[in-house]
């Protein structure tokens, strides 16, 4: 007669064996690809110094051939950028992210617009489980955030940082190596209100809301669309001309014409960047702003 195995014995193979994980269907893992390719796309967009420039190149990058869901893609990038205040306001009150998340910052904007405003439902891969386990510690930051600013829901909240944003004053910084200040002023006066500003040399004030990304001062180098925490680097360093400076994170090259024109186009700038295709740019910049006598660039690749 065949013996039985003990009952026992079966049930303690019954526990090791791990619970079978539900396999993707096909909808979650496009979602899965369409989530990385538009974390790519909005690191590369992120990168951009304006805004303009920076919606214009969405598209190309989407429908670059290496992204596989372009209308998935495009939508989230778009959605996240249009919460991406708000987003970043949410994960910084809500402190979750340790030093490797912080490294894939762009997929946890997106993952998050994706849990607090886009679609219902878990979402696979290890950084979208990671955040959704912190699901609730994110929607009490919002809600915080919301009592703060006094207003009801986040649609109210991206139309305040919208005025907030169409309020502030727009910087411009004119570049000392093709003008000079009073011709800046004189030309740009004839369009707008400009003032100097009464810490950085050479940097003007316009009203909020001036657009200057046409202005053919803009367009030939001569005024250049930089803020003014950006343009207060290269004063702080004070460098003179004949000075030897390393701009060790360097595209697309705003600081570095700034400290060429601080130098008078003497001395020598060692501009070191690691992006290949930011390289590129900031070559262009460096030409336009006519600072390649002093200029050498390294690709830190
Ligand atoms: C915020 S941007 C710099 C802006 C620039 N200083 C300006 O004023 O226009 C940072 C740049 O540093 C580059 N970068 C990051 N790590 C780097 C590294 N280890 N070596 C060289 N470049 C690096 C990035 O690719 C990016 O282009």
């Amino acid at each position: 007669m065949a013996r039985r195995k003990p009952i026992t014995a079966q049930k303690s193979v019954a526990k090791e064996r791990k619970p079978e994980e539900k396999r993707p269907s096909n909808a979650e893992r496009s979602a899965y690809f369409a989530r990385r390719e538009a974390a790519k796309v909005l690191r590369s967009t992120l990168q951009g110094d304006d805004r303009r420039r920076a919606v214009g190149s969405i598209k190309s990058l989407v429908y670059s051939p290496s992204v596989r869901n372009k209308k998935a893609t495009y939508a989230l990038v778009c959605q996240t950028l249009k919460y991406l205040e708000v987003i970043k306001d949410v994960m910084e009150a809500a402190n979750i992210l340790s030093a490797k998340w912080k490294k894939q910052k762009e997929l946890m904007y997106i993952i998050t617009y994706d849990l607090l405003f886009g679609q219902e439902g878990s979402l696979t891969g290890d950084a979208e489980k990671y955040l959704t386990l912190k699901k609730d510690a994110l929607q009490s930051a919002l809600s915080r955030i919301l009592r703060h600013k006094g207003v009801k829901n986040v649609e109210d909240l991206v139309t305040l940082d919208k005025i907030s944003e169409l309020q502030k004053p727009r910087y411009v910084r004119v570049n000392t190596l093709k003008i000079d200040t009073e011709f800046a002023i004189r030309e740009l006066g004839q369009q707008y209100a400009v003032e100097k500003d009464d810490m950085v040399p050479d940097l003007l004030i316009l009203p909020p809301g001036a657009d200057l990304h046409k202005h053919p001062l803009v367009m030939n180098g001569s005024v250049l669309l930089q803020g003014k925490a950006s343009s207060m680097a290269a004063v702080a360093l004070d460098p003179k001309p004949g000075w030897e400076v390393i701009d060790a994170c360097s595209a697309p090259g705003n600081k570095t014409v700034h400290l060429a024109a601080l130098m008078k186009g003497k001395g020598k700038i060692i501009a070191c960047e690691l992006n290949k295709e930011r390289v590129n740019r900031l070559i262009d910049n460096v030409k336009l702003a006519g600072a390649t006598s002093i200029l050498c660039i390294i690709s830190c690749l």
